[in-house]
């Protein structure tokens, strides 16, 4: 007989963790009455500071300092400075935490709004900021015909940089610096134009991603500047995940970390766009916001079959239109989407046989520009009661995003997309036709260590974000052992 589903390990920790979280969000944090030490990055509360199931009082002492791991500032041959790791890093070891220089003020503010709010708070925190503070910002990567005097002396840049680094390290950023003196800064009149070209190069839009729905929250975001942070550059295969504090206390801090194994001198880099465009939107996004041709890995290899992938991508959209319009009727509509379905496979289908004469590892490369057809395929055919493909289909989006985003929000999204669709599956279809509990609690496994890889924390804060989601999968896995 199998072990009741009371009993299995996984589940009873899952509960014993729900039922903390719960006494925790219901018990106001006492204030402190001592000052004590700021934790260190290990003892960081990472569910206080990336919100679980809301509810939470922020003691201020928990909220992290600024952090700055094995990272250094470096020159890089045709696209100015960067940083690299200094030792070996495992894949999710924090790498910076930092708090915004300036951000703006209106929460899911268009770009352009943001933009220009946010050039308005950098010149108001000029009356406040420290030398070195105001030495980093003017030294910050800047357009060719932005009247900023510094954004040709790289070797100036990179001292600057170092220093603020340095006294980021240490906690708090001095007033001491000789070097921060002597950076010139534009005069008066060019004032306006050098701010608002920093912050078009160097700004973030701060992601918010729901933790039921699991889709990014644009009207949480805000637009925000900070400097170490704007040293990392851009690869379409990054290996840097960076997200932000979601209280109140921590919304303006970012914290970045290692999405991979990362070697001693290796570059890190993060990916600004969305990462599953094809090669051409990606670059053009990048040309026209950033001002750069990426001729990254993954670019070089996919932008000679740019024309075909752009091609494939509007005849695929095309059909996850017709899904769109046809959703929602529930069984009746099941053998109208089983159609789509067809559809979907068949334009997918396209897409693997445009890239048969490619060799293997460029061959999944170039079907990750299409993952999103994975997606909208997987939705289709749990629409369609066809459980088996939908599974497979997640599989299929679990596999490309671990290749060209690991440890992102979209890795774990896919993974706990994954844990739903079985558990969907093992509540809807009949006994016969099960997927089995293995299958299951491995991955939701893996989806945990996506979410800890990116978000830190262990169990407790994966339960808490993860609550209403793991509903599902719990009552699978009774069925599945019952
Ligand atoms: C946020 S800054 C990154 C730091 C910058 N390299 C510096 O020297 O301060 C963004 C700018 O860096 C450059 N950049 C970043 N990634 C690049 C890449 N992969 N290739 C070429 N230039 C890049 C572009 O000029 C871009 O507008």
């Amino acid at each position: 007989m199998a072990r009741s589903a009371v009993y299995d390990h996984t589940l009873v920790t899952i509960f014993n963790a729900i039922k903390v979280c719960e006494q925790i969000s219901q018990t106001p944090a006492t204030p402190a009455t001592v000052a004590t030490p700021a934790p260190t990055v290990t003892q960081v509360d990472w569910i206080q500071f990336h919100g679980g199931n809301g509810g939470f009082h922020l003691d201020t002492n928990t909220k992290p300092k600024s952090y700055v791991g094995p990272i250094a500032v470096h020159e890089f041959e045709g696209r100015g400075l960067g940083l690299v790791a200094t030792r070996k890093i495992t894949a999710g070891d924090v790498l910076l935490i930092e708090d915004a220089f300036a951000m703006s003020s209106t929460c899911g503010a268009l770009i352009s709004q943001a933009t220009a709010e946010l050039a308005r708070t950098c010149c108001n925190k000029f009356a406040v900021a420290t030398p070195l503070e105001m030495s980093a910002f003017w030294c910050l990567h800047s357009q060719s015909d932005c009247q900023n005097p510094n954004w040709k002396e790289i070797g100036r840049r990179k001292t600057i940089f170092e220093e603020y680094l340095a006294h980021l390290h240490a906690g708090e950023i001095h007033n001491n610096s000789m070097q921060s003196r002597y950076v010139p800064k534009p005069c008066l009149e060019k004032q306006d134009k050098a701010v608002a070209s920093i912050v078009s190069s160097n700004s973030r839009k701060t992601e918010h991603w729901n933790a039921w729905t699991l889709l990014l929250d644009e009207s949480e975001s805000l637009g925000g500047l900070w400097l170490a942070a704007s040293l990392f550059n851009h690869s379409c295969l990054g290996n840097v995940v960076i997200n932000y504090g979601s209280s109140k206390e921590c919304g303006s801090t970012l914290v970045a970390r290692a999405a991979t194994t990362i070697e001693t001198g290796e570059e890190l880099l993060h990916t600004y766009v969305y990462p599953f465009d094809t090669v051409h939107e990606r670059q053009k996004k990048l040309q026209h916001i950033y001002g750069f041709h990426c001729c990254c890995a993954r670019c070089a290899l996919e932008a000679p079959h740019a024309l075909v992938a752009s091609q494939l991508a509007d005849r695929l959209e095309s059909e996850l239109q017709k899904f769109s319009a046809a959703r929602g009727k529930g069984i009746n509509g099941r053998n109208d989407m089983a159609k789509i379905v067809k559809m979907i496979r068949s334009v997918l289908a396209s897409v693997d046989k445009a890239a048969e004469d490619l060799s293997a590892g460029l061959r999944r490369l170039w079907r990750s520009q299409f993952l999103w057809g994975d997606h909208g395929l997987a939705m289709a055919a749990q629409e369609a009661g066809l459980f088996q493909e939908a599974v497979d289909a997640f599989r299929n989006c679990v596999s490309l995003v671990a290749m060209v985003a690991p440890s992102s929000e979209y890795e774990l999204k896919y993974r706990m997309m994954l844990t739903q669709s079985l558990s969907r599956w093992a509540l809807s279809a009949p006994a016969s036709n099960l997927p089995s509990a293995d299958d299951l609690k491995e991955a939701l496994k893996h989806a945990e260590e996506a979410h800890n890889r990116l978000y830190g924390g262990g169990g407790r804060h994966f339960v808490c974000r993860m609550k209403k989601r793991l509903e599902d999968v719990y009552a699978a896995l009774r069925r599945l052992q019952s």
